[in-house]
């Protein structure tokens, strides 16, 4: 990696803006308390490893690094429609943030040694982005992206045109784990949830959830979840605010296999839990009015 020449802004001395793979640029931050890395492209969190700890996001090894195409790993954003969308139009994949390059608009230092850095993007930045057709609509983004031994990442959409807006939104963050065979995620019992897989549902989930095959859940929740993690001997909290759903996903073999970016030898190594609002719970903003959706991650020792 080499130094990216003129960031736009100072930084503190412990966050680096360097040429990432691909040449994609990257946020390097190394603190006293945890150090991470952020993709510009998406103001995506790529890695985050409290002192201590284990890394606890999942980056694919096999994961594409090239201008408008999506990292598989770390926190993307699915922003303005998740997944596939709720109309048939609605292309690429968890729409175009995620394949975007956000400025970086701040990078600050919190009273406890943790870094804060904020990230924007606005309807004029994507001009050309694949879906920026299918949603043309004037808004503001903003990241906020806070490393240490806790890492926060907020969302704020701002619609900034003259006419009421909805969208989907996922902090679709893929958790590092020993094996997804093994792990268990906490905090979802007698949630109701539909499933992508075969019939629907609605269903109620019964007890912890333990994933035994092909996965991809939308939980109607907005309480916290833990992946319990015998393998790494530790559970990751995932706590939200400003999300109304919680989307549970693992391809297993089969569908991993037929993913160039993820792989038959990579799947059982991540679980992801998503902060989201999807489907009907998706958000509707009038002109002017915001929403954040808010992740934030803490991770403990131990599995009891
Ligand atoms: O391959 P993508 O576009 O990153 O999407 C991965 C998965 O993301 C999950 O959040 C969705 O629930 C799945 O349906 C989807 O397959």
């Amino acid at each position: 990696m080499s130094d990216v020449a003129n960031p736009s802004i100072d930084l503190p001395p412990a966050v680096t803006l360097v040429e990432g793979a691909g040449g994609l640029p990257m946020l390097r931050v190394d603190t006293d308390n945890a150090s991470a890395e952020i993709s510009l492209q998406g103001a995506q969190a790529l890695s985050w490893a409290p002192t201590g700890h284990e890394p606890v996001l999942w980056t694919s090894p096999r994961s594409r690094f090239e201008r408008s195409v999506a990292i598989r790993g770390g926190i993307p954003p699915s922003f303005p429609w998740f997944a596939a969308g709720r109309e048939p139009e609605m292309r690429p994949s968890h729409g175009f943030a995620r394949l975007a390059e956000f400025t970086l608009v701040g990078a600050e230092e919190e009273s406890d040694g943790a870094m804060t850095l904020t990230l924007r993007l606005t309807d004029t930045d994507v001009t050309g982005l694949p879906g920026t057709d299918v949603w043309p609509h004037p808004f503001e983004l903003t990241a906020t992206i806070t490393v240490g031994p806790t890492l926060y990442v907020a969302f704020t959409v701002t619609n900034s045109g003259d006419r009421v807006r909805s969208y989907e939104d996922a902090l679709h963050a893929y958790v590092a784990v020993a094996d997804v065979r093994d792990v268990r995620i906490a905090g979802l019992e007698g949630v109701p949830y539909l499933s992508k897989i075969g019939d629907p549902g609605p269903y109620s989930q019964h007890g912890e959830l333990t994933l035994t095959g092909k996965t991809d859940r939308v939980y109607g929740t907005s309480s916290a979840a833990t992946v319990v993690d015998p393998g790494l001997d530790r559970r990751v909290h995932v706590g939200k605010n400003g999300s109304a759903s919680t989307v549970v996903w693992n391809p297993w073999s089969a569908a991993a296999a037929e993913m160039p970016d993820l792989g038959e030898e990579h799947w059982t190594t991540m679980v992801c839990v998503e902060a989201a609002n999807v489907l009907h719970d998706g958000v509707v903003l009038s002109p002017g009015e915001s929403h954040t959706t808010t992740v934030y991650f803490a991770v403990e020792h131990g599995t009891g």
